[in-house]
């Protein structure tokens, strides 16, 4: 065939571009295919949250197909958010008509990242006369149980793949996370293991992915070869998201601690003339408002000398003063609720105590672990139990096991002695506090330089951290 390839991507517009019909046309682009797009619905959304869907006139979308089908040799179509079966049918039947040998794939998307709901009632038994003319469906973990009756999965792929291929994304399963199988006609499954466990939630990822195959199969890969790459393509997208690399090379963590407000910001300032660029504003039993005046001085400190700063607990103070992340323990508010407040730009730390908490918390569009307590500390009330240097060592090994890698910092009593072992284990850093409070009059400035580059230097020698 001559020339590129043209791929026909019918999905919604998203405002942010990071989803819907941009996205898939960055993807196309991108893989060296001619994008064309015809547009099913006009939605309101940003990459956490998703407003309004006014669908598009049944109407408009086949006239819009019908002048692309008839100007250009569309080879694949990939199919994004329908308004209701209905509609599809006749997108389906319409494509097949033009051409019987097109290439269709659906991305069933039921529910968007942001949690709106398309369709919550369709089950596999409805969509037969389409899946017939469908090539590929690539339905995630959620949407196959939504689409299964009784709960019954299995039956569902049964079914599926009766009529047309499945590639089942596995981002939300429990067990094999990460995992993606496709499923043929007639044929064993193939498993496509996960490199690393990304945030699979990320905005867009799941439109990226089902137009990467149609853009592969269109350039002639057989279907296999054309998951494979298409998951690899999914991969460098999600691991180039924004914020990914924030923290990369920052690795201890000053937790501001003081009797009264102003010596929080004393020890602050001492740590950010002594060459600390991670400050965590972590004030207790104070009321919000005194917080938010303290956070207003520590931001004005810390752009000063080009530090980080993170508000413990306090998201709207976050935001209010321009921090550049907050810290949310298990009873603060939930990072997606966080996320959704204060948007993409922001670093959200959270604590864990096990590695079934890093799981968790690692799907939840987290930037940072403070794990912990190493040792017992007077500077926090209500400890988890102490981890010691055996718990890291254990928890960051099943880690790695387990393909995740989310950056973590140990926390708790850890003294200089601490650092050593510690970046050992695989660890992002540490965050102290006692450690680095209270030093430290201008004469001392010196030694406080010193321990803390000495810290810094501890981890930013571990390849493994340095490089994520
Ligand atoms: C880096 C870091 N890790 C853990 C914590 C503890 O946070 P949380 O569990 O919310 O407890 P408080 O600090 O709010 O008492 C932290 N602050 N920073
Ligand atoms: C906030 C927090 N969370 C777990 S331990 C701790 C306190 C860390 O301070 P220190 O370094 O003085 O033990
Ligand atoms: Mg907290």
């Amino acid at each position: 065939m001559m020339g590129n390839p043209y791929i026909l991507t019918i999905a919604g517009h998203d405002p942010c571009g990071g989803a819907g019909i941009t996205a898939d046309l960055k993807t196309m682009e991108d893989l060296g295919v001619h994008g064309l797009s015809a547009c099913t619905a006009l939605t309101v959304q940003s990459d956490t949250v998703l407003k309004k869907c006014e669908w598009t006139d049944a109407g408009l979308i086949v006239e819009q197909i019908e002048i692309l089908m008839e100007s250009y040799p569309v080879q694949a179509v990939k199919i994004g958010i329908i308004e209701d079966l209905e509609v599809l049918n006749t997108i389906v039947h319409l494509l097949k008509a033009k051409d019987p040998g097109i290439r269709i794939i659906w991305d069933p998307v039921l529910r968007s990242g942001s949690g709106y709901d398309f369709h919550n009632r369709i089950k596999v038994r409805d969509l037969h006369g389409i899946l017939e003319h469908c090539d590929l469906v690539t339905p995630n973990y959620n949407e196959i149980r939504a689409l299964s009756e009784n709960g019954n999965t299995e039956k569902a792929i049964r079914e599926i793949t009766s009529r047309c291929h499945l590639f089942l994304k596995g981002g939300h399963r429990n067990d094999r996370k990460g995992m993606d199988i496709l499923y043929r006609k007639g044929m064993p499954p193939v498993e496509f293991s996960p490199k690393d466990i990304l945030n699979t939630d990320r905005h867009g990822s799941g439109c990226v992915l089902s137009s990467a195959i149609a853009a592969y199969l269109a350039l002639g890969n057989s279907l296999e070869d054309s998951c494979e790459q298409a998951k690899e393509y999914t991969y460098r997208f999600l691991n180039n998201a924004p914020g990914r690399d924030r923290l990369k090379g920052i690795t201890l963590q000053y937790i501001s601690q003081g009797t009264t407000i102003d010596e929080h910001l004393k020890n602050i300032r001492n740590i950010c003339v002594a060459g600390g660029d991670w400050i965590q504003l972590r004030i207790k039993d104070h009321p919000e408002k005194e917080v938010f005046e303290a956070a207003r001085e520590a931001v004005k400190l810390c752009r000063a000398y080009g530090a980080k700063l993170i508000i413990d607990d306090h998201v709207s103070v976050a935001k209010a003063v321009g921090a550049d992340g907050v810290h949310l323990g298990k009873n603060d508010l939930p990072a997606g609720e966080a996320r959704k407040i204060l948007g993409p730009g922001f670093i959200i730390g959270a604590t864990a105590n096990t590695t079934e908490d890093i799981e968790h918390l690692a799907g939840t569009g987290i930037d940072y672990i403070g794990l912990g307590p190493y040792r017992f500390t007077h500077t926090k009330k209500n400890l988890s139990p102490v981890l010691g240097l055996a718990g890291y060592s254990r928890i960051m090994e099943q880690l790695r096991q387990k393909k995740i890698y989310i950056p973590v910092v140990a926390i708790g009593g850890i003294g200089l002695k601490d650092m050593g072992p510690l970046s050992e284990t695989g660890l992002q850093g540490v965050a102290v506090s006692s450690l680095l409070s209270d030093a430290k009059e201008p004469s001392t400035h010196s030694g406080l330089r010193e321990t803390i580059a000495r810290i810094q230097q501890y981890f930013n020698q571990t390849p493994e951290v340095a490089s994520r």
